[in-house]
């Protein structure tokens, strides 16, 4: 039995099949997309068009649509989908137009606006609990982890005491008739993994767990062929580094999905396994995009992030031929300038910042620090050399 790290590197070889480019290996950044003809300027090499797993922040669920992205500089939208509880009508998703609403609910299906609310009514009782509380500490943990720079054999250790417990919750919500113990069990781990919970990262894995159910079961021998969505998430880079830094998430992580296992409809409760959400985390972490406002440079806004697989092939350069738009939901890219054949076609990681505005020193300090590599580009190695 491979361990569940083991079973979370196991990458599926990508397929592409895009007019433009192709993805092939790299000697410098793994995996990289390249142009397989000269591309006149102003081309859209790749339209990405869906995320397998997105989260608008919490502070802005209010102000971005739920389904476009839209957002008008801090405007509550007027429309929500709403739910009738012992409290009253209460949104629990927000769009800019009906439409948006519509294709959202299309989307979700009858299934997955069941899971939103469920977590949403685990959030909402949350918050309000703890705004009557008199202090500002979170519910008192029964256990943590003292130091918060764990080694590969604890996340290992971590992930693996996570799917022992998670198959215990699971073992209580499958019962027909859960026993009294097993009803404390459900309302203690809630409560654990409330105290431990980050919004965000629940809505995240919850988006993620609806994209792999309606895609269907992955038949892990791989004796047939992986459904889309599957193979596009197993071809993406997993890294688990982002669980070896300072500020690790993963006791979050750990309770994201031990609290989707105690509220989430029974159908969806087969894909919200420990693996795949170390799975989905673990992608995230070095193939996210970040969803912002679209007022460009400076002034705008990070309202969420999410992975949109067949746009996670553009490696980083600080001097692009590429741009990414975000016209609503999805992801356009468009060459800068004309590339020549074999040409390695390139983003920016950098957000809002414009690399041609910052040192060599100071751009490889900020892909460091958001993004854990030391850069390769030919602008830095060229600076460098310099140097
Ligand atoms: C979105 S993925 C890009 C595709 C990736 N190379 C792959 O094989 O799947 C981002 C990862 O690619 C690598 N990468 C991207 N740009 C890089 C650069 N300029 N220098 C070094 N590594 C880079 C880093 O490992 C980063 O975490």
């Amino acid at each position: 039995m491979p361990s569940l790290l083991e079973a979370n590197a196991l990458m599926l070889d990508p397929i592409t099949s895009a007019e433009f480019c192709e993805i092939r290996q790299t000697p410098w950044a793994g995996r990289g997309m390249f142009a397989k003809k000269t591309i006149p300027a102003s081309t859209v090499v790749l339209q990405s068009p869906e995320p397998i797993a997105y989260v608008i922040l919490q502070p802005y669920r209010h102000e971005a649509c739920d389904w476009c992205f839209a957002y008008d500089n801090g405007t509550r939208w007027p429309i929500s989908y709403d739910v009738e509880d012992k409290k009253g009508k209460r949104g629990v998703a927000w769009f800019s137009s009906d439409e948006c609403c519509d294709m959202w609910q299309e989307r979700m299906g009858a299934l997955g606006i069941e899971a939103w609310i469920a977590l949403d009514q685990a959030m909402t009782t949350y918050r309000r609990a703890r705004s009557k509380e008199k202090t500002t500490q979170p519910f008192l943990p029964p256990t943590t982890i003292n130091k918060s720079l764990p080694i590969e054999s604890e996340v290992e250790a971590i992930w693996s005491a996570c799917a022992d417990t998670a198959n215990v919750i699971l073992a209580a919500r499958l019962v027909d008739e859960p026993s009294k113990a097993q009803r404390r069990l459900l309302r203690e781990a809630q409560k654990l993994a409330l105290s431990f919970i980050d919004e965000d990262d629940a809505f995240l894995l919850l988006s993620g767990v609806l994209s792999l159910e309606r895609a269907g079961p992955f038949d892990q021998t791989l004796s047939e062929p992986a459904p889309p969505t599957w193979q596009a998430l197993l071809e993406l880079q997993p890294s688990v580094s982002l669980y070896l830094k300072n500020d690790s998430p993963i006791v979050r992580h750990v309770a994201a999905i031990h609290l989707l296992l105690c509220i989430l409809p029974l159908p969806l409760l087969p894909y919200c396994t420990a693996l795949n959400a170390l799975r989905l985390f673990t992608r995230d972490a070095c193939n996210s995009f970040g969803i912002r406002s679209q007022t460009h440079g400076s002034e705008s806004e990070f309202l969420g992030y999410g992975v949109w697989p067949s746009a996670s092939y553009f490696n980083h350069s600080c001097a692009p031929n590429l741009v990414k738009l975000s016209p609503g939901r999805e992801w356009v890219f468009e060459t800068s300038r004309e590339i020549l054949p074999d040409e390695e076609l390139r983003i920016s990681y950098l957000g809002d910042l414009a690399p041609h505005e910052m040192d060599v020193e100071e751009r490889r300090k900020q892909l460091k620090l958001t993004w854990g590599f030391d850069c390769d580009c030919p602008l830095c190695l060229a600076q460098l050399q310099i140097k």
